[in-house]
């Protein structure tokens, strides 16, 4: 089997997007998923490997890893995409909220990222090429949010964390970060919501999931971009 690319939180939008991606380029893949969405009974049938994975608890993240570890022994790249983009106003238990946020986002790449270094580095020695891991973060790590700010920090902790990777995985393994802005409205965004925000970018658009792609893409197909994070904001922070 050739050395698998890993999603987390693939079940839908931006994570399913990369997962179909890769399936149509012949790559083996192996997806995260909470909830058993139809679309993970698609990515099965066309052969990728699915793995159940809430990872709420620190025992699911380590369960998580002795499982991926039992489906390969090496893997050309991870992608951390599993999220949850939730706020103060629907969190009174804020302490709570932040422990959430902060293991979504942070613990569970950092616990992923240190158990998987052999898996990568087999990449490496297999191929003469770097392997790579990308973090999923967001525009709002350089700014914060005054609205989810359990969220904006935690997405800063994984920025931060793409640099400490990036320096001790070297030259093996590259770590890059992608950090947009928005990408896709969710289904029950209003009409004054979006128009809100497409008001934020100079380009004024819902790019949709091949900008990720694209970018995914680009990292990737590089032997040298390491420790960097690559803003796809629609020059948002012009406006
Ligand atoms: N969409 C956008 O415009 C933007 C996206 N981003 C980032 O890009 C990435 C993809 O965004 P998008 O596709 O909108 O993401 P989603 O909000 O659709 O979430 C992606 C997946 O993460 C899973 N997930 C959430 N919590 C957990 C958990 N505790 N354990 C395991 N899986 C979990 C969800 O599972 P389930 O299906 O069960 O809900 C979901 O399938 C995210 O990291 C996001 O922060 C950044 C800026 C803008
Ligand atoms: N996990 C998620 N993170 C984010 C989402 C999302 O839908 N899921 N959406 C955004 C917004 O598009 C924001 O970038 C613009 O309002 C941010 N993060």
């Amino acid at each position: 089997m050739t050395s698998p690319i890993l999603i987390t939180g693939a079940g839908q939008r931006i994570g399913l997007a990369l997962a179909k991606h890769f399936i149509a380029a012949g790559q083996t893949i192996i997806v995260t998923y909470r909830t058993r969405h139809k679309a993970i009974d698609e990515l099965a049938q066309q052969g990728a490997i699915c793995i159940a994975a809430d990872f709420s608890d620190d025992n699911a993240i380590v369960e998580f890893i002795a499982v991926l570890k039992s489906h390969t022994s090496s893997l050309k790249a991870i992608i951390h995409n599993a999220s949850s983009w939730d706020c103060e106003a629907n969190n009174p238990d804020s302490a709570a909220l932040f422990d959430n946020m902060m293991r979504i986002h942070a613990k569970t790449p950092y616990l992923i990222n240190l158990a998987s270094s052999e898996l990568l580095q087999r990449y490496y020695e297999q191929h003469a090429a770097p392997a790579d891991i990308i973090h999923l973060t967001d525009y709002v790590v350089d700014t914060g949010s005054p609205k989810h700010l359990a969220y904006a920090a935690s997405k800063a902790a994984l920025d931060n964390l793409t640099k400490s990777f990036a320096a001790k995985y070297a030259p093996q393994i590259k770590v890059n970060a992608i950090a947009p802005s928005l990408i896709i409205f969710n289904e029950d965004d209003d009409d004054a919501y979006r128009a809100k925000t497409l008001k934020k970018s100079l380009m004024g658009i819902e790019p949709g999931c091949r900008e990720i792609i694209n970018s995914v893409d680009l990292l990737l197909n590089s032997h040298y971009i390491t420790g960097r994070s690559l803003p796809v904001d629609g020059g948002r922070h012009l406006k």
